[in-house]
């Protein structure tokens, strides 16, 4: 199948270029870009040296459709919104790492993106592309609406306690920290060495774009809506996200009986592991792969569940759940060109 990607110059993007073209059955056939276009991609990526001589484009999208089958926009967000419904008209199939097509109540996105939002026909057929809770609906979207970093750790960490009624949707805080490719290639006062190496910082709070995201889906799972305390945090690594959540336990219960349930809930799912009673997970244990990694303790003290939940943003926080969603799209298994381990140390 031949695909391409828009925003092939971003760290997303350059992670898709790295997961496709090892891929058993793809060709990576289009890049396209904004301020890099004209250039090629080992020039802005000299990694790439010898393996990938494309060069990227200036997007064109009766050449686009011309030569693929399906799209990836590695975009930021309210780019997507313009530019997807041209290529569904067309018949090519979308998948969206940008945050533009994940909120189906799009006044809801324009006041937390502060970005015009896409059509409602389109807010509503954009299907969630978490693929470990909404395997049944990517299957036949032609809209994958890739989930956010942080959302993908989240709730993955909370869906089985959710969904299996351990704990209450009310009072959930979600402390959150990220490497600061999460923040994207482009420079920035925030994240430049000077100012992230040896420190720390919290940043966004209560104001960020993913609450509503989290909010919906855990609506999603617990069929009651209630809002989440959600901190993100800013530590001075390149990749990895670390989500330790707390949540008010309707039960009484164990670790270890959870634990059984957790492992009862994923058990056919190839990328998210829990680890056993009292092994915490680290964001090196998942660096550079499509895994995401989940620790539990019930604190009998007082009565909440902890849940730690590990990714890499770059791969399940975004290009590799998105490979994830284009294998689930096409028939193919969903681990294809996505096995490879973690890299340690
Ligand atoms: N980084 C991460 O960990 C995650 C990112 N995401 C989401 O994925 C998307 C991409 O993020 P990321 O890769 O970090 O971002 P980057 O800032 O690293 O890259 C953005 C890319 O988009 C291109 N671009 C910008 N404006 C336009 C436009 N109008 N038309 C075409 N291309 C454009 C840029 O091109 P150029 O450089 O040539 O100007 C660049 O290639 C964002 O929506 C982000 O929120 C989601 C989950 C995790
Ligand atoms: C470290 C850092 O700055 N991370 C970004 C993640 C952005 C992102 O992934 O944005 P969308 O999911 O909305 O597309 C942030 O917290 O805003």
């Amino acid at each position: 199948m031949n695909v391409g990607i828009i925003g092939a110059n971003g760290y997303s993007g350059v992670e898709l270029i790295r997961l496709l073209h090892q891929h058993p059955f793809v060709q990576l056939k289009y890049l396209a870009s904004h301020s890099s276009s004209g250039k090629l991609i080992s020039e802005q990526y000299p990694h790439l040296q010898g393996i990938i001589e494309d060069r990227i484009g200036e997007l064109d999208i009766n050449e686009a459709a011309s030569k693929i089958e399906l799209m990836f926009f590695a975009t930021p967000s309210g780019v997507s919104k313009d530019l997807i419904p041209a290529f569904l008209e067309k018949g090519i199939t979308c998948i969206d790492l940008s945050g533009d097509f994940r909120l189906k109540d799009g006044t809801i996105y324009e006041k937390w993106y502060k970005n015009a939002k896409a059509s409602d026909e389109n807010l509503q057929n954009a299907t969630y592309g978490l693929p470990e809770i909404f395997r049944e609906e990517i299957i036949g979207s032609t809209l994958i609406a890739n989930p956010g970093c942080y959302p993908t750790a989240t709730l993955l960490g909370l869906a089985p306690a959710l969904n299996n009624g351990l704990i209450s949707g009310e009072n959930i805080v979600i402390d959150g920290k990220s490497g600061v490719s999460g923040a994207g290639r482009k420079a920035s006062l925030g994240t430049h060495y000077g100012e992230i190496n040896e420190n720390m910082k919290a940043y966004k709070l209560g104001s960020h774009q993913h609450i509503p995201e989290i909010e919906q889906i855990i609506s999603h799972l617990s069929g009651t809506d209630h809002p989440i305390t959600f901190s993100t945090h800013l530590v001075p690594m390149t990749r990895g996200i670390l989500c330790t959540i707390y949540a008010d336990l309707k039960i009484d219960t164990t670790t270890g009986e959870l634990l059984t349930q957790y492992e009862e809930y994923y058990q056919n799912n190839f990328f998210v592991r829990i680890r056993p009673l009292d092994v915490w997970p680290a964001t090196k244990e998942v660096l550079g792969s499509n895994y995401c990694d989940i620790g539990l303790k019930v604190e009998e003290r007082t009565n909440k569940l902890i849940i730690v939940s590990v990714i890499d943003n770059v791969v399940k926080g975004a290009a590799g759940q998105a490979v994830q969603n284009m294998n689930l799209l096409n028939g193919w298994a969903e681990e294809t060109g996505l096995t490879f381990s973690p890299v340690y140390p």
